[in-house]
């Protein structure tokens, strides 16, 4: 595949852009993690060969269940909750655990967007009273990324349709030009018209959920290539052809399907989503072998220009509304997502034995179990539980040792917050009365 896109902006030279978020979702096995993987590895490859060297990607894990990351990232939901142990002191399964995971991490989002704003926005240029030295090659750490990639958990609906999803995209979006990739097997969803239009309603009902630009990506092109699928895209005759045959097919073989009801309803969807088609942008990738994605970051670049065409307009004036509204509706919608798991306790499916003294002791509470984490890092951590990958963060933590239970969770709210009082203690008080 060519590479021939133009080389990176200078951003010593260039009008500072702010980089786009490219939000990596899609059903589980589709190759998100791979995808991102040879995202990464791509972008880095780039910013090292391009003249002067420019800032590699900010990369961000939110999958909170990952075993290993294969690629770096500056950001890790792990390292902030411990799935396991909320799993455990929730009484949860693995999506009710993802799903909380994700609310606890939610509650930081002001923290991230902190970290993300300083790290990936030009900053002002610190006053120096020294004379400039005469700097001809730019240093790459200095520079902010073009890119800003987040991962995220295999179970698509627990991150696009909870609440700490849509808090962190509202989030992600206020402050930087954010795109979904919506990455597609392809080999599995064109192995009949059903399974592809089941994908298609699913990639529509999440760019109606988040609003945001959206670049299908068709994975897995070294299996087989997004030819037949574009093909279903962008010519309903096509797709219903296939419909037809594949029906045919059925008949030959004795098969009942939907009885010609599938069929008639896999034909008119076909013709209301020519619409929805028209709001794409698609491209093959083989996250195996890294071909196609130029043309990826190409359609990227396009999907920027339509954020900030469509998106953006009044963005600026709604920021601090949207911040509102994240402290207040959402978290008390996510802390409805925390009531569900506490009622599971000792009733659900995942209910067990009440807890051994000592399990107890080892870990009362999600804040408990993190300060029980890795010395690793406890090292990295500064006292609120949030950290930052590749560097200390000057966080004002205290140490929390002494706190258990509810006092020890309502700090952690609270210090998430950065402040107290509003969702904090609106936070701690669902819990109080739900676990109580
Ligand atoms: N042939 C081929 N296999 C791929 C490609 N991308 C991913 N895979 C394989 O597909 C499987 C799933 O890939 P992952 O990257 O783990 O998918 P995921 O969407 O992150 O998975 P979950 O996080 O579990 O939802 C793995 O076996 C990958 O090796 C590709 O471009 N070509």
């Amino acid at each position: 595949m060519a590479s021939s896109a133009a080389p990176p902006p200078d951003p010593s030279t260039s009008p500072s852009k702010p980089p786009v978020a490219i939000v990596c979702v899609g059903m589980a096995g589709s190759g998100k993690t791979t995808f991102t993987h040879r995202l990464v590895s791509h972008l880095h490859n780039r910013a090292a060969a391009a003249t002067p060297p420019t800032a590699p990607p900010y990369v961000l894990n939110l999958d909170p269940a990952v075993r290993s990351v294969p690629f770096e990232s500056n950001v890790d939901i792990r390292d902030s909750v411990n799935y396991k142990e909320v799993m455990k002191q929730y009484n949860l399964g693995p999506n009710g655990g993802i799903l909380t995971s994700l609310n606890l991490f939610a509650t930081k989002v002001d923290q991230v967007m902190g970290i993300l704003e300083k790290r990936c926005l030009p900053q002002p240029p610190a006053l120096s009273t020294t004379a400039p030295a005469s700097t001809p090659t730019p240093d790459p750490t200095l520079q902010t990324p073009e890119h800003i990639i987040l991962d995220t958990p295999g179970q698509i609906e627990v991150f696009v349709w909870s609440a700490s999803g849509s808090i962190l995209l509202s989030a992600l979006s206020t402050s930087f030009p954010t795109v979904l990739a919506y990455i597609i097997d392809t080999p599995r969803t064109t192995q009949n018209t059903a399974t592809f239009m089941s994908n298609m309603l699913y990639a529509i009902s999440i760019l109606y959920k988040t609003r945001l630009p959206m670049i299908l990506v068709f994975n897995k092109t070294d299996v087989k290539d997004e030819t037949e699928a574009v093909g279903w895209m962008r010519d309903f005759e096509t797709f219903q052809a296939a419909v037809r045959e594949e029906e045919e097919g059925e008949r030959e073989g004795g098969i009942g399907g939907g009885g010609g009801y599938m069929g008639g309803l896999l034909n008119s969807m076909s013709l209301v989503l020519e619409e929805f088609y028209a709001h794409l942008s698609v491209v093959g990738v083989s996250a195996a072998t890294g071909d196609g994605i130029e043309e990826f970051l190409e359609a990227v670049e396009g999907k920027r220009e339509e954020f900030d065409k469509e998106f953006r307009p009044g963005m600026d004036d709604r920021k601090a509304e949207l911040k509102k509204e994240r402290e207040q509706a959402d978290l008390g919608r996510m802390m409805g997502d925390l009531g569900v798991s506490s009622k599971a306790k000792g009733t659900g499916k995942y209910s067990k034995r009440p807890a051994p003294k000592h399990e107890v002791e080892e870990a009362e509470t999600v804040s408990e179990a993190e300060e029980l984490e890795e010395e690793r890092r406890r090292e990295r951590e500064d006292g609120d539980g949030w950290v930052e990958r590749d560097e200390d963060e000057p966080v004002g933590g205290e140490d929390d040792e002494d706190e258990g239970g509810k006092e020890g969770l309502q700090a952690r709210y609270a210090q998430a917050l950065g402040k107290s009082g509003g969702a904090a203690d609106m936070a701690s008080e669902y819990i109080r009365r739900t676990q109580g």
